[in-house]
């Protein structure tokens, strides 16, 4: 570190469970980001498989505390984030790494949310300070724990100018909207990618629906949509997050697979829709980032059904696959600056709350 800058390793697990991103980022936690690399390493399917048997087993749990099978799989996924730092640093050096860990089940009415990662074990391995457990705090303080980015949103589209909104489509949808005064609304819109993920590996076998390619040969149900669409969690106005497990594919189960594909395509272009209503003013443009922004079907859909234009990130110059990692990198500068990453407008949060555990080396 020298004058207040840092070199900052972040590290993504999503809840599509497609493996893990990391990235290193030079930044002094406020508006200087300078990005400096960026790699991705797919879980193996039996690591997958050890992640989905860990959600189920959370999912009966009525508070996080020790279980044989989420233990070995936390250990396990530990080791493949120490590989995937070594393999982004080649040798060079890092002031600290931001560990996100694996969301295993997100519980904030019950006042808990579970990310799954060693950060002791992490720091030590390393030798260098590590900050995990990003979410916990916010939720203590009574907020969502999530969207946690919106604050790293708002480090990148400060030289943009107006307001912006950037909608991100990974396992679970969430969108942040940046007004002119620098405020920021956010919050979780809907299953972004989850379900559509569960319905073709359900059925075929398949980790996701490429280039929405299934969902473009099948016909939208709108019957079915409108079922799925019409729950209150839609219509509540944020704070709002979302586990990843929180709706299933019961509506859709009688459909044809491509019209399945359809349908669910459809749904998430629709929760971003209803999403909408509960900005503060109508965005020009949808900025898009993660996985779902590779899903032309989507993409179509999005901007077919808000009657926004949508375009991925990359339109501004950033980084969509690396934007979430690059986030985590920011907020444990943040964690170390002893600064906020979340607030009333994007967790909720009652105050502007410093988030993460701090585990030196
Ligand atoms: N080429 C593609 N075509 C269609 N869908 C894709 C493509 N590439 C990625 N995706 C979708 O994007 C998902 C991964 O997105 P991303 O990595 O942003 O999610 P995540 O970070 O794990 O989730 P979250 O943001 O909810 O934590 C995949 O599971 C898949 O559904
Ligand atoms: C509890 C949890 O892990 N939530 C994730 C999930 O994936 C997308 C959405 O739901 C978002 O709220 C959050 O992740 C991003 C990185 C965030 O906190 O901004």
């Amino acid at each position: 570190m020298s004058s207040g800058l840092y070199r900052a390793v972040g590290l993504m697990s999503g809840t599509s469970m497609d493996g893990i991103d990391a990235a290193l980022i030079e930044t002094d936690g406020e508006s200087h980001v300078r990005p400096l690399g960026f790699l991705s390493v797919p879980y193996a399917d039996t690591t997958r498989e050890k992640l989905r048997a860990s959600i189920e087993r959370a999912l009966a749990i009525e508070m996080p505390g020790a279980d044989p099978v989420i233990d070995a799989a936390a250990q396990e996924i530990t080791a493949l984030h120490a590989d995937a730092v070594r393999a982004l640093l080649k040798g060079a050096p890092a002031d600290v790494v931001g560990f996100h860990g694996q969301t295993i089940a997100h519980r904030p009415e019950r006042g808990w949310t579970w990310q799954i990662g060693d950060g002791a074990g992490l720091a030590q391995t390393l030798g260098i300070p590590v900050v995990a457990d990003l979410r916990s705090a916010d939720v203590a303080a009574g907020g969502q724990g999530a969207p946690l980015l919106p604050v790293y949103h708002r480090a990148l589209a400060s030289g943009l100018g107006g307001p912006v909104a950037v909608l991100n489509l990974g396992g679970v949808g969430n969108i942040t909207f940046l007004g002119a005064d620098d405020a920021m609304i956010a919050f979780d819109t809907g299953p972004a990618n989850a379900l559509i993920d569960d319905w073709v590996l359900a059925a075929r076998g398949l980790s996701h629906d490429a280039g929405g390619a299934i969902a473009a040969s099948g016909v939208v149900h709108e019957e079915v949509l409108a079922r799925m669409a019409g729950v209150d969690w839609f219509a509540a106005p944020p704070p709002k997050s979302l586990d990843r497990q929180a709706f299933s594919l019961n509506a859709v189960s009688g459909l044809s697979f491509e019209d399945g594909a359809a349908t669910l395509t459809a749904f998430t272009a629709e929760t971003v829709r209803l999403g909408l209503d509960h900005l503060p003013a109508r965005p020009a443009r949808l900025l898009v980032t993660g996985g779902g922004r590779h899903n032309a079907t989507l993409m179509r859909m999005l901007a077919a059904r808000t009657g926004i234009p949508a375009d991925p990130v990359e339109a501004v110059g950033w980084r969509g696959d690396a934007m979430e990692a690059e986030g985590f990198a920011y907020m444990a500068v943040r964690r170390l600056c002893d600064l906020p990453i979340s607030f009333p407008g994007t967790t909720g949060v009652p105050a502007p709350t410093v988030g993460g555990i701090v585990f030196r080396s």
